[in-house]
């Protein structure tokens, strides 16, 4: 078994913990969820407090500046700016970031996408002494992948599982028979408590549990045949950036110098 307790610090505790680099004996986690409102996204930042490598999720070129100087102010080094797919909404911040901090882009081979490092299932990203393992959850889009912290207690849903809800599968290749396989197979296996951060919300919300979504997801508790049903009659309209946004991520954002 790969997975070990991470002790997954509250804020004010890691502002001590990072102002105190060096000094702790165990691991400490520094976990921050940033939000960009035009498109409702989340990011994520996660930080090994004790040597202050860093990555983050699913940055927004928007927020970028944000980002940048929130890590530069806790003083971490960002080794990846990880996407969990190829997204449809927004312009992603990884190239950008690649370029400000020359931290290295990641995303999946099945995306189609352009980055430094292209990942397929089981790959792992280290930082300081943790780790995130890559889990294969197309259906949103065929390259989509859950990003889970090494002792479980935490994944990085993309647009996979949202809260109470889940990606809609009516462009980029979507499916809906193999989104909710790999919501059952590669996010619900997960162990009840462990915690659900999306890459986006539109109700407010900010994270949920695997344990919470599989009782109370109202998509991902029906039946297979119902799910498509369901999936199939959203008539959701086009994300409004989605004709500037899909060729940019296609290479990360800004991508000009890898091949
Ligand atoms: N109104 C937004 C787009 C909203 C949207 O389509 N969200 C996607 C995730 S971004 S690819 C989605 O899967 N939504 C699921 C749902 O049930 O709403 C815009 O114009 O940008
Ligand atoms: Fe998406």
């Amino acid at each position: 078994m790969w997975f070990r307790r991470v002790p997954v610090v509250a804020a004010a505790a890691v502002a001590a913990a990072v102002r105190g680099y060096g000094t702790g004996g165990g691991r400490r986690l520094l976990l921050r969820q940033l939000f960009e409102p035009s498109s409702c996204s989340y990011t994520y930042v996660l930080a090994d407090v004790s040597t202050g490598d860093a990555v983050i999720i699913d940055p927004v070129l928007e927020t970028v500046p944000r980002d940048a100087r929130l890590l530069r102010e806790l003083g971490l080094t960002l080794r990846y700016a990880v996407n969990t797919h190829c997204h449809a909404d927004h312009v992603t911040g990884s190239g950008a970031l690649r370029k400000l901090l020359g931290c290295r882009s990641v995303i999946s081979r099945a995306s189609g996408a352009r980055a430094d490092l292209l990942v397929g299932e089981g790959d792992e990203l280290r930082f300081g002494a943790f780790a995130l393992r890559a889990r294969a959850s197309p259906g949103h889009t065929p390259g989509c992948f859950t990003w889970v912290l090494d002792d479980a207690s935490a994944a990085f849903t993309g647009d996979a599982l949202l809260i109470r809800g889940c990606g809609r599968t009516d462009f980029q290749q979507g499916c809906p028979r193999t989104l909710y396989r790999s919501v059952h197979e590669k996010i619900f296996t997960l162990p009840d408590g462990c915690l659900v951060y999306p890459a986006h919300d539109y109700n407010g919300q900010t994270v949920s549990t695997v344990g919470e979504e599989r009782r109370f997801n109202p998509r991902l508790t029906l039946s297979p045949d119902d799910f498509v049903t369901l999936m199939e009659g959203l008539n959701l309209p086009r994300p409004h950036l989605m004709d500037v946004a899909v060729p940019a991520n296609l290479r990360c954002g800004i991508q000009d110098d890898v091949a």
